[in-house]
């Protein structure tokens, strides 16, 4: 039975449990439960902190489980990124009061706060910025108003924290985080295969469009181009032997422009529809 860590709380909680419902898993009804078992898919869920599920997968203690990259890195475990799951999407970076800081070398000597301290130091150490660095549980924009801080390391989203508290970022960022699925480090685990696979299915379905579309046989590879397709495209003949169809998956986020293109190239009936669920 594979055992799965997913947060109970917190950015990452909803959207993962979304994902898992999505690739088929049973999730609870309740967010006061703890353990859920999924029989039908030979799979327990532990729902923990997300800060925590680094720790109980590097332990081996649990199989896999969904978390921040962020916080991966910051606990310093024996656990490494299996698959980005596309939400939660954060940057962790410097801040401090307006006009105080222009650069990270700046910042030798001064004290900083952060959640994040495993994650800071290494960065500050591989730098070899010398700075004091101090752990605060949470609300770390008030720290230097409050006078424990000069400056700040914290998760940026909006921004509008930062902006609240008449802070502002400098530097380049210290990290791009989103939700990992992550796997005890260099642990081979077969039962978790199907589930990076069904939680990669989840991600084209996501990403993906289907593309229809008819062209004249002459312009086919000129077609093909524009829709290559994860593979390749599938060709199939019309009634009129000058036609084809093609079908070919399209990121969707281009599917207006590669409309546009394929229409002037001469293609009609074009039709996208959403891909419900795959494997590739
Ligand atoms: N606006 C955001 N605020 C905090 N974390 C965010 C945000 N957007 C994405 N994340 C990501 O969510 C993870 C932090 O989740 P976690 O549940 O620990 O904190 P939280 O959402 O701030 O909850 P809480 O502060 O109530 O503990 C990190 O990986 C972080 O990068
Ligand atoms: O860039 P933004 O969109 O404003 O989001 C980032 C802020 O959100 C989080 O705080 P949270 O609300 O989790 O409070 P906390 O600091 O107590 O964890 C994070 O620590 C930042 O403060
Ligand atoms: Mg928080």
């Amino acid at each position: 039975m594979l055992r799965v860590a997913v947060p109970n709380k917190g950015s990452l909680s909803e959207a993962a449990s979304a994902m898992l419902a999505e690739a088929g898993y049973r999730q609870r009804r309740d967010t006061r439960e703890l353990v859920m078992l999924d029989p039908d898919n030979d799979i327990e869920f532990f729902f923990l902190r997300p800060r925590d599920i680094a720790v109980y997968v590097g332990q081996g203690t649990l199989d896999v489980g969904i978390t921040g990259r962020d916080l991966l890195l910051d606990a310093e475990v024996e656990a490494e990124e299996l698959l980005p799951l596309g939400f939660a999407a954060s940057t962790f970076r410097f801040a401090g009061p307006v006009g105080d800081f222009a650069t990270v070398e700046q910042l030798d000597g001064k004290r900083l706060a952060t959640s994040y301290d495993g994650l800071l130091r290494g960065y500050l150490a591989e730098r070899g910025i010398k700075a004091k660095v101090v752990r605060l549980d949470g609300a770390v924009e008030s720290s230097v108003r409050l006078g424990v801080a000069d400056a700040i390391a914290d998760v940026v989203e909006t921004g509008n924290t930062l902006k609240a508290a008449g802070m502002e970022i400098f530097g380049q960022p210290i990290l791009h985080s989103e939700a990992v699925l992550i796997g005890r480090k260099g642990e081979q685990n077969p039962a978790a295969e199907v589930l990076i696979r069904r939680l990669q299915g989840v991600l084209v379905a996501h990403q993906y469009v289907m593309m229809d579309y008819d062209i004249r046989k002459e312009l086919v590879e000129e077609a093909a181009a524009l829709t290559p397709g994860l593979e390749s495209p599938t060709v199939s003949p019309l009634r009129d032997s000058d036609w084809v169809a093609v079908r070919s998956m399209v990121p969707k986020k281009q599917t207006n422009r590669i409309m546009d293109e394929l229409y002037d190239l001469g293609a009609r009936a074009i039709l996208v529809s959403t891909i419900h669920a795959c494997r590739i």
